[in-house]
């Protein structure tokens, strides 16, 4: 990746550092123990997104740049997912999750090129400190050749002909999961791409110009999750039974719809407190991602973050995750100072698939994608590889 951050200080003994999967390398964070001035995340409420009033819309991508610049994650509200939508979405991942194992496996990650699918409990591991990772998922994205994704009529050209099959894989006898997924997945793109619009516009920037540029059929995906609740055994294995390890995104924003009411989403904030983020009604817990972490210029935060079900509940939820699209080349916005000097780069340039490959196969190494291209060195790897 093109990172160029500077390295982090030495630890002092007493500094714990936090191992957080980003992609290919190791990464750290540290951990401290002292007063956090961050206890919670902002909420934003954008039910005025829409305004024809240019004022209200900026002062709403004001509170935007903040959030992101702060900590990296907030809570939307008064977006338009309807309560019903989002209980039938539930009802859906839930009668999915609970079908037989065999069922589940006949959609199962490995047997799709595009590293989509089911990948049942304990399979993945994020952080290598801890167990296995608690959770099961199923992930699906964009694909131009299924047909609920109106490919033809959002970018007015037919499928890229080198694309020769769809590249989400569903279990064959649940066809409501495709249907029911697909509804929400309809519904919650455009909410992630008005923020898109907000987000120029609160740097300054053309509303429109970001999703001109990079949002015409962009990289997605969508993650259901189900964490049945781990319990403790004691307080040393505690951080030990993980429903999912500490990561932060590889995403440019995420929006994450979960179970109301419980309390398992634990985020690091910049001075290096875990602070819960619990589910408020109605609302949907977004974060910044690697990608728009990058295009600012490290300005906005893809803060880490983990989960860990101790509510003795099963908790689902909904990640959505917006990337932009493959064969972007995306430019570094560097700010200009006070004094007209433009601020120090900490990332540089880079074209969007190329980042997403680089990223996605060492995070699943024992796929058979990532297998076939072992020996192939990763400055040949190109976005390609997933489309076969
Ligand atoms: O389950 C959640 O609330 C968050 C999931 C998450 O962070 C992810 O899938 O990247
Ligand atoms: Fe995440």
């Amino acid at each position: 990746m093109a990172e160029v951050l500077a390295p982090q200080p030495p630890l002092t003994p007493s500094q714990e550092k936090v191992y957080f999967h980003s992609g290919s390398t190791p990464s750290y964070r540290l951990v401290s123990s002292t007063t956090t001035p961050i206890t919670t995340i902002p909420t934003i409420d954008i039910s005025n997104i829409d305004s024809p009033d240019p004022a209200v819309r900026l002062a709403l991508a004001k509170e935007l740049i903040s959030a992101c610049s702060t900590c990296g994650f907030f809570y939307l509200s008064g977006h338009d997912l309807s309560q019903t939508l989002q209980e039938s979405t539930f009802e859906t991942m839930k009668r999915f999750f609970s079908l037989n194992l065999e069922e589940k496996m006949d959609a199962h990650v490995q047997k799709n090129p595009a590293i989509r699918g089911y990948e049942p409990q304990g399979e993945t591991r994020l952080d290598p400190n801890t167990k296995a990772d608690f959770k099961e998922s199923f992930t699906m994205g964009d694909c131009p050749l299924e047909p609920e994704q109106n490919y033809t009529s959002k970018t007015g050209q037919q499928p890229p002909s080198k694309l020769k099959r769809p590249q989400n894989i569903w279990p064959s006898t649940a066809p409501w999961f495709r249907e029911g997924l697909y509804e929400y997945y309809n519904a919650v793109l455009p909410v992630s791409l008005k923020l898109v619009r907000l987000l120029a516009l609160g740097m300054g920037l053309d509303e429109d110009s970001f999703l001109d540029s990079f949002f015409n059929f962009p990289i997605t995906g969508m993650r259901p999750l189900h964490y049945p609740p781990v319990a403790p055994e004691d307080k040393e294995t505690d951080s030990q039974n993980i429903g999912l390890g500490a990561h932060s995104d590889f995403s440019y924003l995420t929006l994450v719809l979960q179970t109301p009411s419980l309390n398992a989403l634990e985020v690091l904030t910049p001075t290096g407190q875990w602070i819960s983020v619990p589910a408020l009604p109605n609302t949907l817990v977004c974060n910044v991602g690697q990608y728009l972490e990058s295009q600012s210029n490290g300005r906005f935060l893809a803060a880490v973050h983990r989960v860990r079900n101790k509510t003795g509940e099963e908790r689902y939820s909904l990640p959505f995750f917006l990337t932009m699209d493959p064969d972007a080349n995306v430019k570094v916005i560097l700010e200009k100072g006070r004094d007209g000097e433009e601020e120090k780069r900490k990332f540089e340039d880079f074209n969007v698939g190329d980042l997403y490959i680089k990223k996605v196969l060492p995070a699943r190494k024992k796929h058979p994608t990532s297998i076939k291209y072992r020996e192939v060195p990763e400055s040949e790897w190109t976005y390609d590889l997933l489309l076969q």
